[in-house]
């Protein structure tokens, strides 16, 4: 098996589905911007499902199922929130040899396919607050050039949809689950990413407010939203719209309604690209050990045709003992006991797979009573001890994961430039950057920037026209970046008076 063929750093794309593939993440299929997941990156779908299900649960959001069919009247309920997405639906107009009455609709999202039944549901104040999740896949029929996990025409994801008495209440949560998607990116995938609020421009054109996670990768320099958490206010529960309300427990007269305040928020397999973008090389796949099927492959070495049966009989053991150990100390490990391939061969597997830590024991190793560790993240090599190594295996993993995040939230750190000045934009996004900038916030100004950092980078160059910056994210921490109070300084686009550090970014 040779290599990944092509270098991250020379050929981006082709290094992307190289890893994986030679990974055995995914499989090409049949019909285009549609992947098959195999066991290897999904088995990271289901361990994020798994620690995110256990947070809302304890939320008491319940998990539900609604049908993927939304019939085009309940899609088209309110046309203003769905326009600029309906190019995107795909619709079964035909089943058999006839064609349906009314082309019914694959769900893009949910909302329209779950809202009337809320306003079923919900009748009293009690029956709030209403906390729903979904597991489920979406499909939209995008033209952009597809891109695994990134940019996909059917995907996992969850979607929850919560509607609260208050507003207070719901924007609490907003914030809570946005938490939860920052902690899935930093402490599962160890990627770090900058929660924030979306401009009036980029936000959900359905929401009062879209709050994000917004992630970064450093080898095209682009901003990549990582997950979205929307405040709807009552766009969806007003009379127009699915006139979801309850009696007003607050109003004296007790004729008063208020219609719910919603939320709904979502994170899909984007979150697996994101990781595999951020922490591959040009050995293949890195993955953080939180999220590594197997964290520890154990290979026997120094096994030689002149090896006795006997001393080669004893090595096998004594991997096959170290994995024993090592599950019953909590690790997801495995030993390679393969025969007919080598050692190096099997490294080079394990290391394309992305397997955290390999524990190589030969003979001398036996005789010394160690194990030779060998770190996928830094290729770092050192022997452990075989004694208490159910306690050093299980502490270095946890070195190897806060490493890979503190090397990653350095170098997304090291990409933001402050910028003041509006000749220092485009040369950042140039070097595969994104700007901070003290920003007016007017829709009209963000058209410009996208506009003027659009043109192709360097006028002499016949490079072509790289993409214009979108705004990433206007981020809750106001106080990283220098003292310059944006309230008294001028955006550096209109000169306009500023108001707050926004991130700009060409972006995925
Ligand atoms: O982001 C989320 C999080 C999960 C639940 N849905 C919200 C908002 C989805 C916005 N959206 C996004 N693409 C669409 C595509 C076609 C039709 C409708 C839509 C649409 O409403």
């Amino acid at each position: 098996q040779v290599a990944i063929g092509v270098k991250k750093e020379v050929d981006f794309a082709g290094w992307y589905t190289s890893v994986l593939l030679k990974a055995d993440m995914l499989e090409y299929y049949s019909v285009s911007g549609c992947y098959i997941l195999r066991p290897w990156s999904f088995s990271i779908w289901e361990i994020i499902q798994e620690w995110f299900n256990s947070k809302i649960k304890e939320m008491d959001v319940e998990n539900a199922y609604f049908p993927m069919f939304i019939s085009q009247k309940a899609l088209e309920r309110e046309k203003d929130h769905i326009e600029g997405f309906s190019p995107e639906v795909a619709w079964v107009t035909r089943a058999g040899q006839s064609d349906l009455e009314e082309p019914i609709a694959i769900r893009p999202t949910s909302e329209t396919a779950m809202y009337p039944y809320y306003a079923k549901w919900i009748k009293s104040h009690r029956d709030l607050p209403l906390k729903i999740n979904q597991w489920n896949s979406v499909v939209r029929w995008e033209f952009k050039s597809p891109q695994p996990f990134l940019r996909t025409r059917e995907y996992l994801w969850q979607e929850g949809h919560t509607a609260h008495l208050t507003k207070p209440e719901a924007d609490r949560e907003v914030l809570e689950i946005l938490d939860l998607y920052r902690r899935v990116y930093e402490e599962l995938l160890a990627v770090p990413v900058i929660p924030g609020v979306k401009s009036e421009k980029e936000k959900f054109a359905g929401a009062l407010y879209t709050t994000t996670v917004e992630g970064f990768i450093p080898t095209s320099g682009r901003g990549i939203q990582a997950a979205t958490s929307h405040h709807l206010g009552q766009n969806f529960s007003k009379p127009e719209m699915f006139n979801i309300f309850v009696e007003d427990p607050n109003d004296p007269s007790g004729q008063g309604k208020t219609f719910v305040w919603q939320n709904s928020w979502g994170l899909s397999t984007r979150t697996i690209g994101v990781m595999v973008m951020t922490h591959g090389d040009n050995q293949g796949l890195v993955l953080p050990p939180r999220v590594a099927s197997i964290q520890v492959v154990v290979v026997p070495c120094g096994i030689t045709a002149k090896t006795s049966d006997a001393q080669r009989a004893e090595i096998g053991d004594k991997c096959s003992e170290l994995v024993k150990l090592l599950k019953r100390a909590g690790v997801r490990a495995r030993a390679d006991l393969r025969e007919g391939y080598t050692p190096g061969w099997k490294f080079n597997e394990w290391e394309q797979k992305g397997v955290p830590l390999r524990l190589e024991i030969g003979p001398q190793d036996l005789a010394k009573a160690q194990t030779l560790g060998v770190r996928r993240d830094t290729g770092a090599k050192a022997p452990v001890p075989l004694e208490g190594i159910d306690k050093a295996v299980p502490a270095l993993l946890e070195t190897i994961q806060n490493e890979m995040f503190a090397r990653a939230k350095a170098l997304y750190d090291s990409r933001i430039r402050e910028v003041t000045k509006w000749e220092d934009v485009v040369p950042a996004l140039d070097n595969k950057c994104v700007v901070a900038i003290p920003w007016c916030e007017a829709e009209a100004c963000e058209d410009d920037i996208k506009e003027r950092s659009g043109r192709s980078a360097e006028p002499q160059d016949e490079r072509a026209p790289s993409a214009g910056a979108k705004s990433l994210a206007i981020p809750f921490d106001q106080d990283r970046w220098s003292k310059i109070v944006p309230r008294q300084t001028k955006c550096p686009a209109c000169g306009s008076d500023a108001k707050r550090w926004t991130l700009f970014g060409r972006s995925y």
